[in-house]
């Protein structure tokens, strides 16, 4: 697949052109039916909300995805029962080529491209608010955020834990003619579930132990402004029906209450799992599913846009050291990272290594010093332990992470890590057996 060339605007493209693509069902119930992909990402299935709907019964309501990357045609199965399959292979998420057939119950699908690109608008910005990004993935975002934060249309946020939800959710409500109102966040996963009727709703004096007098509920509290329902794939299957009418009627009854209050409250929800999936094992329904999907926003994980990395680092170094750029070898070895816990962890990272002056995050030869006022940290140090055992371990947990951020550093090149810092190549090798560390390249001695 090609990344077609795009207008240069300021030195970046404004737009991502990708290569279109159309299924054609060459196999089964609806044989002859084709479809042509108009966005990035088409979702095929049994159930009425899919872009291509199929009917035959032994697939799933939400069986599999095709999207079009800069990268190829990204396949995904969406926990269907009984699998999508490539040329006799199971695929749960995988590239195909055009040509492929995709096999799913007793149907079978041609992937084909066609000649119409799939073009995406990029914004100019590098950010949107406090919500910061140059990647491509995420000024694909910035681009429709300011539409998007003009409506009142319901919002569902897709991503990995840390990715941004939160503070996208944020952005939208400030940018949006509701910025005066309340925001109000419910975390569905940070309750009891036998409170959360009560979280979102409110009730009345007496209506449980412990309800010693009338309270609003967080859609209450978010009357005129915006309330952030997070990890809604959280949300007992039992309160489903109670949160769907209170969207479908925009009013909500307090638990112990007999009366509904009309509420004017624009709704955004997010989730670190994907509803279609939850659908498809029946813990999330599927009528709340459709309620929420009216504008989807899927934030990518911070290792599918690496781009973002210096941009962001910058900023949160910024943030705690406003006179020092951040050092170059703290960025790289920032780069090289995967960051499982996306933006959240990059930050904290970047806060103990200039706090901590922590060795494992920055890279050899820097001279962050620790900030003014910060207080070593103790509480590795147990004084049960004679000291001899304990300034050992210490030591060596030291010299690995040392080891570590060096082979980071050099990309595994011994004979380069071993001229960096000045170590004797036969002792690198022994800490290198020491700690487990293989050196893959040896480099140009
Ligand atoms: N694009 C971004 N620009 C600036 N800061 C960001 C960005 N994305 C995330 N952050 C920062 O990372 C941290 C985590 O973000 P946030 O809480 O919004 O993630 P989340 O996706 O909602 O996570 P979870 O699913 O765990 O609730 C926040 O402190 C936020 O400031």
């Amino acid at each position: 697949m090609s990344v077609k060339s795009t207008l240069p605007l300021h030195s970046r493209a404004k737009e991502l052109r990708l290569d279109g693509f159309s299924l054609t069902v060459i196999e089964g119930p609806g044989s002859g039916a084709s479809f042509r992909a108009e966005m990035r990402e088409v979702s095929v299935g049994t159930a009425q909300g899919n872009d291509l709907v199929l009917a035959d019964p032994t697939v799933s309501r939400h069986h599999f995805s095709l999207s079009a990357t800069p990268e190829g045609y990204l396949l995904k199965d969406l926990g269907s029962s009984n699998g999508t399959w490539v040329s006799g292979m199971r695929v749960l998420s995988g590239y195909v080529e055009p040509g492929a057939r995709v096999r799913v119950g007793r149907t079978t699908l041609l992937v084909d491209q066609v000649n119409e690109d799939i073009c995406e608008a990029l914004s100019p910005e590098d950010g949107f608010g406090p919500l910061l990004g140059q990647s491509s993935a995420m000024r694909r975002i910035f681009a429709a955020l300011p539409r998007v934060a003009q409506s009142d249309s319901t919002v569902l946020l897709e991503g990995e834990t840390g990715t941004g939800k939160g503070v996208l959710a944020a952005a939208i409500h400030e940018a949006s003619p509701r910025a005066t109102g309340p925001f109000v966040v419910l975390d569905c996963a940070a309750i009891a579930p036998t409170l959360i009727e009560s979280e979102l709703f409110g009730h009345v004096k007496g209506s449980f132990t412990g309800a010693q007098a009338d309270r609003a509920g967080a859609f209450e509290q978010a009357k005129g402004g915006t309330i952030f329902i997070d990890e809604i794939g959280e949300l007992p299957l039992d309160m489903q029906p109670k949160l769907l009418r209170a969207l479908e009627e925009r009013s909500v009854k307090r638990v112990g209450g007999n009366q509904r209050v009309k509420l004017d409250v624009r709704v955004i929800a997010a989730t670190n799992r994907d509803l279609r999936t939850e659908v498809n094992r029946n813990a999330f329904r599927a009528d709340l599913f459709y309620r929420l999907n009216v504008v989807r926003i899927h934030v990518p994980p911070l290792r599918e846009r690496t781009g973002d990395i210096e941009r962001l680092a910058r900023h949160f170094h910024a943030d705690l050291v406003p006179d020092n750029p951040i050092p170059d070898d703290l960025l790289e070895s920032l780069r090289r990272q995967s960051w499982p816990g996306n933006v959240r962890e990059l930050r904290a990272a970047i806060e103990r290594a200039v706090l901590f002056n922590d060795p494992a995050i920055l890279a050899l030869g820097n001279d962050v010093e620790p900030a003014p006022g910060v207080k070593d940290r103790d509480d590795d140090i147990d004084l049960e332990v004679p000291f001899r055992v304990c300034k050992q371990k210490a030591s060596d947990q030291w010299e690995r992470r040392y080891v570590r951020a060096l082979l980071r550093a050099t990309h595994d090149n011994i004979s380069e890590a071993s001229r960096r810092v000045k170590m004797d190549r036969s002792h690198l090798r022994t800490l290198l057996r020491k700690y487990g560390f293989r050196g893959a390249d040896e480099g140009g001695a």
